[in-house]
């Protein structure tokens, strides 16, 4: 008796369990049915269920390509879509349609892409929300005030001389000069010294264990966004690739831990704190002492995202300007000629009224990141249902802003992939959509580090400028844009330079 209502009770539990599976897997199939027929009223390649549209997409530089493509086909649409799996993502190209997005004070959730991030990152400034992210965003930005960045300007007049030489003495000995590779080294010695206060000597070492770690781990990052077979954690650490990303990453973490508690010990060295320029770093130690609750892991995670941030996206921008600017000789022209007016026949490092009075290079910067965007495109998850040109936005699924693309709209930029950096002259952009041209993003979470980023991008030409003619020996085509993590050449940037006389 006791065995035939035992034999019943597994009967029973099994029956529940099997049902409960039953019910909430039709249910989530009801409502994945009805996402398929809200999101595909929005045009888009034909999608596969489960699939979506993975089987369609294009890797590296054809991808950038592909996006193009289908954002010229739909140009007149507000927005269109592509299915990862069974996620869709909205495809935002236009100015004016993203401005729905940017100006709600919610949608500042990164989606999901940006969790590949978190190992390295943890939830820092870029890849946090909510609380967590306005209470950092209050504690950083006075880091980033005007007479704070005017500090770091000693920072990038020093590394651009070094950058100089070292590309003078390339010149003399006729050797090809990969202008991407030079430049990030140069930045990535400018944000390790202005965030951390740490000379890694990137331009004169690239093989010291943090500067190949910091290059490596960005490239096994971005595989992992393609490759949907890196996607689980889990299994992705057990392969060859995914022990090269715990290296990698611990290479990192125990530099980075290693130099707050060295900078923490020395805050209380008044003495040797005195003989030690001001970084980043020593700010937010200040900040942690006024406020304990923060933690040593909360100030590596910006630091960190400092690093992440703060190099690769200034030097791309650079980079692309002096293809743009060596493929342009009237624009060149201009440049040296202002060059010489503001800084004469000298060597002297560059003062923040130079910066000011170099204006036209000022316009050969915005034209450049309009065309090359560094950040090409940017995830955000959707808050809230919401209505776009018409069509339903769903709460909870991914946008996609897609800058590359929303600096291509003919309406604001006739003739979009024509270089002319006259279109930024106030009197040619004073009418412009505000969200028309968006490389450092908009809203409450743009991007904290522009004026530095401005400011470094100015002094790093204008230092190549002075003393170098440049001439691109590639076509756009011929470098394969990749919108990647930051928007890259496939594979460098090569230029050729002749020593002005
Ligand atoms: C030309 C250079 C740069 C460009 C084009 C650029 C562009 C951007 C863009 C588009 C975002 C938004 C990204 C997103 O929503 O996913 C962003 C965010 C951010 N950027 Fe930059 N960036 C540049 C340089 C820098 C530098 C030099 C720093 C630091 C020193 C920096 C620090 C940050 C941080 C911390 C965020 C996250 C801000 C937040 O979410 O509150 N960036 N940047």
């Amino acid at each position: 008796m006791l065995e035939l209502s035992l034999a019943f009770f597994l009967k029973a539990v099994y029956f529940l369990i099997t049902a409960n599976l039953v019910l909430k897997t039709l249910k989530w199939l009801a409502l994945y049915v009805n996402k398929i027929h809200s999101v595909n009223k929005l045009k888009g390649l034909p999608m596969l269920p489960f699939i979506g549209n993975v089987h369609q997409l294009e890797r590296k530089y054809k991808f950038l390509k592909q996006i193009k493509e289908y954002s010229i086909k739909y140009k007149n649409e507000p927005l269109w879509r592509i299915w990862l799996g069974h996620m869709p993502n909205y495809i935002f190209h236009r100015g004016d349609y993203a401005e729905i997005l940017f100006s709600s004070s919610k949608n500042t959730q990164k989606s999901v892409q940006y969790n590949f991030l978190h190992p390295w990152l943890g939830t820092g400034l870029l890849t946090s929300y909510g609380d967590k992210w306005s209470t950092r965003r209050r504690l950083i930005t006075p880091t980033f005030h005007f007479e704070i960045l005017d500090d770091f300007l000693h920072v990038m007049n020093e590394q651009a001389e070094i950058l100089v030489e070292i590309l003078a003495k390339l010149v003399k000995e006729k050797q090809t000069i990969d202008i991407f590779e030079r430049l990030k080294a140069c930045a990535l010695d400018v944000i390790c010294e202005s965030a951390m206060g740490q000379n890694v000597n990137a331009q004169h070492d690239q093989l010291s264990e943090y500067v190949r770690s910091v290059a490596r781990i960005s490239e096994l990052v971005t595989n992992r966004f393609y490759d949907p077979s890196e996607w689980i954690e889990f299994i992705y650490l057990r392969t060859q690739k995914g022990k090269e990303y715990k290296k990698c990453l611990k290479a990192l973490h125990d530099f980075t831990k290693k130099v707050i508690l060295e900078r923490d010990a020395d805050l209380d060295d008044t003495e040797l704190m005195s003989k030690k320029r001001i970084a980043f770093l020593d700010l937010l130690l200040k900040a942690k002492r006024e406020d304990p609750s923060i933690s040593f892991e909360d100030i590596r995670e910006e630091v960190d995202t400092f690093m992440f941030e703060g190099h690769d996206t200034t030097a791309a921008a650079a980079s692309w300007a002096c293809q743009l600017i060596g493929s342009h000789p009237e624009v060149q022209k201009k440049l040296h000629e202002e060059i010489d007016s503001v800084l004469g026949q000298t060597n002297r490092p560059l003062t923040n009224e130079d910066l000011k009075e170099l204006k036209y290079l000022d316009l050969v910067i915005k034209e450049t990141l309009r065309l090359f965007p560094s950040v090409p495109y940017f995830g955000r998850v959707i808050s809230e249902d919401c209505n776009i040109g018409g069509y339903k936005v769903l709460k909870g699924e991914t946008a996609v802003i897609a800058a590359f693309m929303i600096h291509r709209d003919e309406k604001y930029f006739p003739d979009p992939e024509k270089f002319d950096p006259e279109r930024f002259l106030p009197e040619n952009s004073k009418d412009r959509h505000p969200y028309a041209y968006i490389p450092f993003s908009a809203g409450r979470r743009n991007c904290i580090g522009q004026r530095f980023a401005q400011m470094e991008e100015k002094v790093l030409l204008a230092n190549i400028l002075r003393k170098f003619e440049l001439k691109s020996i590639r076509t756009i085509e011929e470098l394969e844009p990749v919108g990647d993590l930051i928007l890259h050449p496939n594979n460098g940037i090569p230029i050729e330079l002749k020593l002005r006389q």
